[in-house]
Parts: structure tokens; C-alpha cells; sequence
């Protein structure tokens, strides 16, 4: 097996430079068979890349020792000119060498977390930051990369150990008659912890939809103008459009950002009792995902909803649709064709999305809220025994240890090897 794993760790494609990253032990030697001997750990230097006498560029190099890059290995990144024809040359020479290897996708992130550089929270957050599309995605990622949920779980985790050791403590010293009661910091710890959790449990079903993107379905009888009004919100024909009812039938799905959130904006077909087989499959469809949506936007013709068979919740919204041609006078008035009411309806729905995304905090995917689900179970049985009293306290430490045993799952400080599968084969090569 191969000592040094390397890959393209910038895009493919032309570019004015690409970099090279290779990491392992050794990796500065090997690289010095072709740019020359002298290189040190850290080192910058402009060298020229030989292979067989040949010149394939000239490139800079840096070097990180092992223990200050970001896999934790000796690492060497080669910056060279990013032509298609370079980057080949190079792939193919380094992959000639018998002590190199390319990189599996996702392999340099996996030395880290192995080396301990990046917990497992801080691999989703870079991989997260890798996709992020948006201001929001790119705010809520950066954060967990640079540890702010692993920082939380291991405050929790320090709390709970305390709060164990006392309750373990009066175990232990039974006999010896401790006077004090450790119950009320005990309680204090958790109550703390709880307190913490649930706010972030709340939070993480805002910073999944940051992080995945908001569903904003748009619904109303057939032809009141539904696409049209995609398209203009789109600013391009992602949807057909026509004066027959009944056009659309699949859920239409295109993506935006909206101030900095990310959003899908669905497109559905025109609700109505039909018995056209495939009509009616399309109208199922369409109320099913305008449900499962967080903001609905109903395009009615005069401000009525009846014959849909859904009501607005809070936050929907209910507007008039063809405002160039109608009559109404009231309401929220909007024209796919004109234009007329757009920006105020962009303006609505960000600030109702925004109010949404404020919940969000730290913690962004379900694996992180299960995980703390569970802790929380745990406290929440375990507070209840130390109420109990001394009797129980072999029970109550073990429902503590239980729940730290559920946060060090979220940090990945378990044997995590199923979940590294899935997390790493997301991720892109050279990464
Ligand atoms: N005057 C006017 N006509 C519009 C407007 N929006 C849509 N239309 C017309 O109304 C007809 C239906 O528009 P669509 O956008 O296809 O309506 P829809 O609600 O998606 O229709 P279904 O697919 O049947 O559900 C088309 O002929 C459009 O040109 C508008 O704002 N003003």
C-alpha cells in the first residue's frame, strides 16, 4: 500500500492555477525527485518540475510537517499552471510513482478526522461548506467546520461528566457518610444541559432548511397563472405555460436565492375535481407537496380559496393573480405577465423564511438532532431518579452516562465506521 495518496484539489478544467495536494509520510522526498532536493517543512519555494529530464511546468510548492496541515501528514501542495494538459502530466507522473496513490474522494478529510484535526461534526460542516450555495449555507457551515457545535457538545459532555462523578462519588463513599447533598448542582448541571438542548433541537429544524433549502409551493386553481408566476419569480421559462387548464401536472422545482437563503420554489399542477386519470394524480401530488412545504403561496383569482381543499397556515400567503386584468381591488395583487407585485411577494416571502431561519443555531442535519433527542431522553430520566434519591443513584449515573454516551455519537468520539462510509462518499475528490 502507498505511502502518499495525492489528487487534484482544485475544479477541473482551465483555469490561470490548479493545485496538487499530496499527503503522507514522505510526501516532501517524493516530491523532490522532481523539483530538485532542499525543501523544508514549512517551506514556498518556485521550482521547476522535471520528469525525465523533461520540463512538464513550473509550479510552487508549499510543504506543511506532519502534525501543522490539514490531514495531520507531512503534505505538499503543488500550484501549477491550470491547463488541462499540465494538470495531466502531473496526475500521470505522480500516479507512475510506485509510493503514490490517487486519493479516494474525500480521503485527505478522512487523515483528518482519523488524526484527529477535524471531529466528525467538522467534517459535515466542511463538506456543507464545500456545497454552500448561499450567504446563509455558507454563515451556517463555516461555523460548524470551525467547531462551534462540537464546542457545545463538549461543553454538555463536561457538564454531564461532573454531574455523573458527583452522583458516583456518594456511591463510592457510601459508608463513609458523606454529608453533603450533591443532588442541587447535580440538578443544576442538568437543568443547565437541558435547557441547552432543547433550544438547539428547536434550532435544528431551521438549520436543516438552510441547509438543504426552503420548499415554497405555489397553489391554486388551474390557470390562474401559477407558472407564469414561477417564471417571473425564476426570471426564465422553467415551467410551460398556456391557456389550457391543466397544463402542468409534474411538481415543477426550480432553485433561488432569496437574500441569501436557499429556496425551491415549487410550481404545481391547478387544483380541481377532474377525471382525467393522469390530471388527478398531478392534483394529489400537488396538494401533497404544497403540505409537506414551508410556505405556500396561494394564487387565487379574487382573494377565494374554497374548492382547494387546504387552508393557509400562519405564514402563508394569499394572493390575486392576473392583477393586470382583474377586477379585485383588495389583497395582495400580483401579475406573472406584468410583473406587477413581484418584488413585494419576493419581499414577503424572505421575511417569512428569514423569521424561520432565526430559530436556526448551530446544529444542522438529523443525525445531530437525534443524537441530542436521545441525550435529552436520557437527562430527563435521569433528573427524575436523582429526585428519587440516594437509593437509585447506580440508576440515575447510568441514564447520565447514557446521555453522554448519545452526544459523543453526534462528535463521532464512537465507532462511527458506518456513518463515515456515507459522509465521506459525498465528498469530492481531493478534498
Ligand atoms: N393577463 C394575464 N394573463 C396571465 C397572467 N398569468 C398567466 N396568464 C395567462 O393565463 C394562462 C394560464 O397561465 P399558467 O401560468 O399556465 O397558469 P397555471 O395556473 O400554471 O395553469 P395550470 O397549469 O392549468 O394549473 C396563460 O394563457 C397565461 O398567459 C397574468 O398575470 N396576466
Amino acid at each position: 500500500m502507498s505511502d502518499v495518496i495525492f489528487a487534484l484539489a482544485s475544479a477541473k478544467g482551465r483555469a490561470g492555477v490548479a493545485v496538487l495536494r499530496l499527503s503522507g509520510r514522505g510526501a516532501v522526498a517524493l516530491i523532490e525527485e522532481y523539483v530538485g532536493t532542499g525543501l523544508t517543512t514549512p517551506d514556498r519555494s518556485l521550482r521547476k518540475f522535471k520528469s525525465g529530464g523533461e520540463l512538464i511546468d513550473e509550479v510552487l510548492i508549499l510543504t506543511f510537517a506532519k502534525g501543522a496541515s490539514f490531514t495531520g501528514e507531512e503534505v505538499v501542495e503543488i500550484h501549477c499552471h491550470g491547463s488541462t494538459a499540465v494538470v495531466s502530466a502531473l496526475l500521470r507522473i505522480l500516479g507512475d510513482h510506485p509510493n503514490a496513490r490517487m486519493a479516494e474522494p474525500g480521503e485527505f478529510t478522512r487523515k483528518a478526522l482519523e488524526n484527529g484535526c477535524l471531529d466528525l461534526v467538522q467534517v459535515e460542516g466542511l463538506a456543507d461548506l464545500i456545497d454552500a450555495e448561499t450567504e446563509a449555507q455558507r454563515k451556517l457551515a463555516s461555523n460548524v467546520m470551525t467547531g462551534a457545535l462540537s464546542d457545545k457538545v463538549n461543553g454538555w459532555r463536561r457538564d454531564l461528566i461532573r454531574a455523573v462523578s458527583l452522583i458516583e462519588a456518594t456511591i463510592d463513599f457510601a459508608d463513609e457518610d458523606i454529608p453533603t447533598d450533591v443532588s442541587p448542582e447535580v440538578l443544576t448541571l442538568i437543568d443547565n444541559v437541558t435547557r441547552d438542548l432543547e433550544s438547539e433541537i428547536k434550532g435544528s429544524f431551521a438549520a436543516e432548511r438552510i441547509r438543504d433549502g426552503f420548499e415554497v409551493a405555489i397553489v391554486g386553481k388551474p390557470n390562474v397563472g401559477k407558472s407564469t408566476l414561477l417564471n417571473a419569480l425564476a426570471g426564465r421559462e422553467a415551467a410551460i405555460t398556456s391557456e389550457i387548464a391543466g397544463t402542468t401536472r409534474d411538481v415543477i422545482e426550480v432553485r433561488m436565492d432569496i437574500n441569501g437563503l436557499a429556496v425551491t420554489l415549487l410550481d404545481t399542477a391547478g387544483i380541481r375535481e377532474t377525471d382525467n386519470q393522469i390530471e388527478k394524480l398531478g392534483v394529489g401530488l400537488a396538494r401533497q407537496r404544497a403540505e409537506a412545504a414551508d410556505l405556500r403561496v396561494f394564487l387565487t383569482e379574487n382573494g377565494e380559496i374554497e374548492g382547494l381543499k387546504m387552508t393557509p397556515l400562519v405564514d402563508d400567503i394569499v394572493a390575486i393573480g392576473k392583477s393586470d386584468i382583474s377586477a379585485s381591488s383588495e389583497g395582495l395583487k400580483i401579475s406573472g405577465k406584468s410583473g406587477q407585485g413581484i418584488d413585494k411577494l419576493i419581499e414577503i416571502i424572505d421575511s417569512s423564511l428569514s423569521n424561520k431561519a432565526a430559530f436556526a443555531q448551530t446544529a444542522t442535519r438529523e443525525r445531530h438532532r437525534i443524537g441530542m433527542e436521545q441525550a435529552l431522553h436520557s437527562l430527563n430520566t435521569g433528573r427524575a431518579l436523582v429526585l428519587d434519591g440516594p437509593e437509585v443513584s447506580e440508576i440515575a449515573a447510568a441514564e447520565l452516562h447514557q446521555g453522554i454516551a448519545s452526544l459523543n455519537g453526534v462528535i463521532g468520539k464512537v465507532d462511527v465506521e458506518d456513518l463515515l462510509d456515507e459522509i465521506f462518499a459525498s465528498f469530492c475528490l481531493g478534498k
